[in-house]
């Protein structure tokens, strides 16, 4: 229990279940923040506005904590508290609120839209090569499948935690055709693949794609291959703090994703590294594809600056303190 406002149950659940990654998934996670957000405006019992604020604050710097490298979390909290305006309780509360509903309501809108976009990048009788699980990527795949076109799909399983399993059963559900292969079969099943299709954590200024660890090596095959590599990434992707020069920060996960204890053990003395995620340089990829249409990785940075202006602010945390200015 940490000192501060009291959060909602609601908000510490979230938290725990980002963290525990019981919720995952760059677009599913900015859902439930702002959900949680809702859930903190409701549940404080702040009485006057600047209480009322510093509650949401600290409900924001909760869920942010939980993990670093996904900037859809921090901009779902950019988009709620954001716009937190207001000279009373109610009309703070209402405007949160509203907030919320909007940013879920147009989280919904936006994976239709880049999922129609993706959709034309693929042909009837396609094969796509996967690599991990993206809700962004799924719906260019189920878009195009309501076109008519018949789609297959070579998935990869995605150590350490196999999200290529979630994908493989989704797809299956949109009675795609689907090839499960370990990571390290990529590059002999790219021979039969037309398109790599995975989604983003984050999209840096300079066209970098950050995602799921091994889709930068996937990438780097896929050209040698001649095979085209689309990013599914709605612009709640795009990282704001990359226009000021700010790298990404990956995540670490924990060895034990890797090896179990004790077969670590039988091994002896041994390091072990868990990167959940790498970047892949804008030169590998062939198309961004969002709500607002495609774009060449190198063109992103007009699409973020028109979206976020040259700096991004960060609403939850206290005013005067070191993290709250923009760079
Ligand atoms: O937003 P959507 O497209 O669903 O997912 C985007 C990305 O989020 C996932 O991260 P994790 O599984 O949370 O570590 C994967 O890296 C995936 O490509």
């Amino acid at each position: 229990m940490t000192d501060g406002p009291p959060l909602a149950e609601a908000v510490d659940d979230t938290a725990d279940d980002i963290a525990t990654m019981e919720i995952r998934g760059a677009a599913t996670i900015a859902r439930a923040a702002a959900d949680a957000v809702a859930a903190q405006a409701r549940a404080t019992d702040a009485d006057d506005p600047e209480a009322f604020r510093s509650s949401m604050r600290a409900a924001g710097r909760r869920l942010y904590d939980t993990r670093p490298t996904a900037v859809s979390l921090p901009n779902a909290l950019r988009y709620t508290l954001g716009r937190m305006e207001g000279d009373d309780v109610d009309t703070l509360r209402d405007a949160v609120l509203a907030a919320a509903t909007a940013f879920t309501d147009r989280l919904d809108r936006a994976q239709r839209d880049l999922g129609r976009v993706g959709a034309n990048r693929l042909r009837d009788g396609d094969t796509v090569m996967t690599h991990c699980h993206s809700t962004d990527a799924l719906a260019c795949v189920e878009a195009a499948v309501e076109q008519g076109k018949s789609i297959s799909a070579i998935v990869k399983e995605t150590r350490p935690r196999n999200q290529g399993h979630i994908t493989a059963a989704e797809l299956r559900e949109l009675g795609v055709d689907v090839t499960l292969v370990v990571d390290s079969a990529a590059r002999r099943y790219l021979d039969e693949a037309d398109h790599v299709v995975v989604g983003a954590d984050s999209i840096a200024a300079d066209g970098g794609v950050v995602n799921k660890i091994g889709t930068s090596g996937l990438a780097v095959n896929a050209r040698e291959r001649g095979v085209p590599i689309m990013v599914a990434a709605q612009t709640i992707k795009l990282h704001p703090d990359t226009l000021t020069g700010h790298t990404v920060e990956i995540e670490m996960r924990d060895e034990t994703e890797v090896i179990a204890d004790a077969d670590r053990a039988d091994i002896g003395e041994i390091t072990v590294e868990n990167p959940a995620f790498d970047v892949t340089p804008p030169r590998y990829v062939d198309a961004i594809v969002t709500e607002s249409g495609q774009f060449p990785p190198e063109s992103i940075v007009t699409l973020m600056r028109e979206l976020f202006g040259e700096s991004a602010d960060r609403p939850w945390e206290e005013p005067g303190t070191a993290g709250a200015t923009p760079e």
